[in-house]
Formats: C-alpha cells, sequence, structure tokens
C-alpha cells in the first residue's frame, strides 16, 4: 500500500542503499554570462613604414630594388562576443543550463597590424569581427534579469534570439606622432618656455584599450507553449486522460504526486486543417493542484504559471469521489486566487472513471452540482468566469467516450476567436505570474 507521498524528498529510498536523486527541476534555472572584452586598438608611430622589394625592379633597369611602403591606418580593436539566447525547438527543459558556472563569450582580438595594412578603405573591414556566444533554450522561455527582476524578453518561436549582454567596444586604433615630432615639439616648447604645466600625454596604449564586457545573471524560467492545459486534483486520471488521448506516455500511478513535471502531448483532431492535415492542438497535463497551491502548497504554484499560454482549460475530476462537486470548486478557487484571468478561459469538465459502477450510477447527479459549483462562483464573482462548455463523462483507462470530448473541445480551439491575442499574453506578466 503506497502512502500519500508529498514530495521528492520523501519519496522511499531504494531498500539498503540511498539512492541520490537525480535533479529534476527543469524550468526555472539561474546562470550568469559575461560577454567579452573589446580588444586593445593598434598602436603605430606615423611615418613608420617598411622597405618592401619593388615587384617593377628589373636588373639593368631604372627602378629602384626597394620601395617605402607608408603605414596603414592603425585598425581597431575588435568588439567582445555578445552573449545571445536562441530558441533551440529540440529542446523541451532548461536542464542543460543547471548547475553551470560563468557562462563566458570570446574576447575581442586586438587591433591586428596585417587588417590595418589594408588601410581606411573601409572601416568595417578593419575591425575584426567576434562571433557570439549562443546559448541554446527551449520555446515559451522568459528572461528575467536576477537583480531588479526586470523582464529582458520572452523567446517562443523557433529561430528567435535575444541578446542579453553586449561584448564591450574594441579600442580605437592610434597613430602617435613619430619620435621625431615628439622631439621637435618639445623643443619648440623649451623656446617659447610653456613647459612648465603641460602634460605630455603619452599613454597611448591605454587610449587604445577596449571596454570590458559586462556580466549579467539572468533568471529563465520556463512557460509551457501548450493549448490545452489539464488540471484537477491529484490521482483525478490527469496523466491517464493525457495518455488516451495522444501518444504521450507520462508516468501513472495510484499515488498523488505522480506527476512532478508537466507532460505535454499532441492530439489530432478530426477537422481539416488547410494542407490537408488533421488538426493539432497540443495538451499539457499539469501536477495535481491542492488547497492552497496559489500559496505554494503541493506542487502546484511552481506549475500554475504554465498555464498562462494554454486557451482552453480541461477539468478532471474523479466521479468516484465522496464529493466530486466540491473537488472541482476547490481546483477552480486555487485557479482564480492564482490569476482570476485563468478562469475567465472557456473550460471543459471531464467527469472520470465512469468505468467503475459507483461513478457511473452518479453521473447526472454529479454534473448537475458541478453546473450549480460553476453558476454560484460566477454569480460571486460578478459574472466574469466562464461557466463549463461541456461536462464529459469519460474513462481514461478504458478510453470510452474520447470522441464525445475531443467534440467538445474542438470548437474551443478552433473557432475563429479563440487565438489569444499578444495583449492577452502579456496582460499581468510581472505581477501575477511570479
Ligand atoms: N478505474 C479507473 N481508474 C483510473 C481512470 N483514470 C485513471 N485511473 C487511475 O487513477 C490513478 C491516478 O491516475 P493518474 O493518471 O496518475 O492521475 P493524475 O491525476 O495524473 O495524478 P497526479 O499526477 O498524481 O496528480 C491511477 O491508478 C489510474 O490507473 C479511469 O478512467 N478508471
Ligand atoms: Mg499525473
Amino acid at each position: 500500500m503506497f502512502s500519500p507521498v508529498k514530495s521528492e524528498k520523501q519519496r522511499p529510498a531504494v531498500q539498503g542503499k540511498v539512492k541520490r536523486e537525480e535533479h529534476k527541476i527543469f524550468d526555472e534555472v539561474k546562470i550568469t554570462v559575461r560577454s567579452g572584452n573589446g580588444g586593445a586598438g593598434e598602436v603605430t608611430e606615423a611615418g613608420k613604414g617598411r622597405m618592401v622589394p619593388n615587384f617593377k625592379y628589373r636588373p639593368g633597369g631604372n627602378m629602384l630594388k626597394q620601395i617605402f611602403l607608408p603605414n596603414g591606418d592603425p585598425s581597431d580593436g575588435a568588439n567582445g562576443g555578445n552573449v545571445l539566447l536562441v530558441v533551440d525547438p529540440a529542446l523541451d527543459s532548461l536542464l542543460h543550463l543547471h548547475n553551470k558556472s560563468t557562462i563566458a563569450a570570446k574576447h575581442g582580438g586586438n587591433g591586428n597590424p596585417a587588417d590595418g595594412s589594408r588601410g581606411a578603405l573601409s572601416r568595417d573591414r578593419v575591425r575584426a569581427k567576434t562571433s557570439p556566444l549562443r546559448i541554446p533554450v527551449p520555446p515559451g522561455t522568459v528572461v528575467k534579469r536576477k537583480r531588479g527582476g526586470q523582464l529582458l524578453g520572452e523567446l517562443i518561436n523557433p529561430g528567435d534570439s535575444l541578446v542579453v549582454a553586449y561584448g564591450g567596444r574594441g579600442g580605437p586604433g592610434i597613430k602617435k606622432p613619430s619620435q621625431q615630432t615628439l622631439q621637435k615639439q618639445r623643443t619648440q616648447r623649451r623656446f617659447s618656455e610653456e613647459e612648465e604645466g603641460i602634460v605630455e600625454d603619452d599613454n597611448y596604449k591605454q587610449d587604445a584599450a577596449g571596454l570590458p564586457g559586462e556580466e549579467v545573471t539572468l533568471q529563465l524560467l520556463l512557460r509551457v507553449v501548450a493549448d490545452v492545459g489539464i488540471v484537477g486534483l491529484p490521482n483525478a486520471g490527469k496523466s491517464s486522460l493525457l495518455s488516451a488521448m495522444t501518444r504521450a506516455s507520462p508516468e501513472i500511478a495510484p499515488y498523488p504526486f505522480t506527476t512532478l513535471m508537466p507532460n505535454l502531448g499532441v492530439m489530432q483532431t478530426g477537422g481539416e486543417a488547410e494542407e490537408g492535415r488533421g488538426r493539432q492542438a497540443i495538451l499539457a497535463d499539469m501536477p495535481g493542484l491542492i488547497e492552497g497551491a496559489h500559496q505554494g502548497r503541493g506542487l502546484g504554484r511552481m506549475f500554475l504559471r504554465h498555464l498562462r499560454r494554454t486557451r482552453v482549460i480541461l477539468h478532471v475530476v474523479d466521479a468516484t469521489a465522496a464529493d466530486p462537486a466540491t473537488d472541482y470548486w476547490a481546483v477552480r478557487e486555487e485557479l482564480r486566487m492564482y490569476n482570476p484571468e485563468y478562469c475567465t478561459r472557456p473550460h471543459v469538465v471531464v467527469l472520470n472513471k465512469m468505468d467503475l459502477a459507483d461513478a457511473n450510477e452518479l453521473r447526472d447527479e454529479i454534473s448537475i452540482e458541478v453546473m450549480a459549483v460553476a453558476t454560484r462562483l460566477q454569480a460571486d464573482n460578478e459574472g466574469e468566469l466562464s461557466l463549463p462548455s461541456a461536462i464529459v463523462c469519460v474513462s481514461a483507462m478504458e478510453g470510452s467516450n474520447l470522441e464525445g470530448l475531443n467534440a467538445a473541445l474542438e470548437p474551443l480551439l478552433f473557432e475563429p476567436g479563440s487565438e489569444l491575442s499578444e495583449e492577452d499574453e502579456l496582460a499581468g506578466l510581472n505581477v501575477l505570474d511570479w
């Protein structure tokens, strides 16, 4: 007999030897990144060129054997490497960034005489390029500055990128006066008796130095990008329903908090998409919610933010429970207290475990009670909360009446106007969701 297990730590250890649990927190990570320093510019002495062989020289001709090639413009130092976050659609967690020490981009190279000798034909060519450091992140990553919590951006689509630290600017190339010129200036000053108080600026190296890069500590949060969020009390059968409706195979077990991180699955629906393929929706199975989840009880709070991008919410209720309508009410209240906007979205109630006789007998009664609870909640909140679009009785285990559930979800997902607007998605991002 399993006892209710509250958290990772309290899971029964492997007998005899204590097995260290592998780290599983995948949706939140803190990283420190550092962009590269700018390289130093070149310092060249004016007038200092070099003698090079003259390719026009022929023995017996009147050409010089060697000619003087003047110095080109001194080249600038390269900018330090930027640090970029780039969406990699192949990733689905932030685990690869866990326990990483500072991630640093390359420093810019110093001004190179070889580049500088090309002269000032094009400044772009004179300044060498430094390749940026690209850190792959999964789609749906939200980037915040750790200090102050400023929101830097959100990376959603494959190919999206965000510069989080700019490399330091490379130093300018400097042409310093030749020794003869300096000597001449000194002599002139001595004669004009102005020497006192004049400081000779000869620290050309310092003037040509590049600027340092910046170091930023970031907090990355992953928000699951899904169309439908499956919520319910622990053990209601959420994971079972996901595995029945999609090809996903989440862990299913007869104890609460089996699911510790959201599972995703793709649901094929009957309707035709433009390219002749069946339409698809992404379903996300959330860890069980318990009363007080919005205050941090259970696992709920960490995961409630994943519902933000979902358009439709699927409430799974265990119809064999002592009071299914109250269970539905408890989950609704948790959602409402975390973010009232969640409860205004269309939702479908699933009464699960209909293969068991005591559930099946009470199906009508439970449906009426659930509807009554929803109506009361709506009345208590000035009519802003949504009523269930449908109440569907299924058995996730046997896979019965899943067509009914599909039919209830389809109009909510694919009817025009069911897309979230950009404003909806960003509304309250800072206030409510973290
Ligand atoms: N008889 C019956 N049992 C079911 C049905 N659906 C789920 N179960 C059982 O209910 C238990 C819990 O199922 P899960 O799918 O793990 O429940 P969950 O809601 O994902 O639970 P958590 O992840 O812990 O929140 C398992 O033992 C399932 O076999 C059903 O339709 N009929
Ligand atoms: Mg589960």
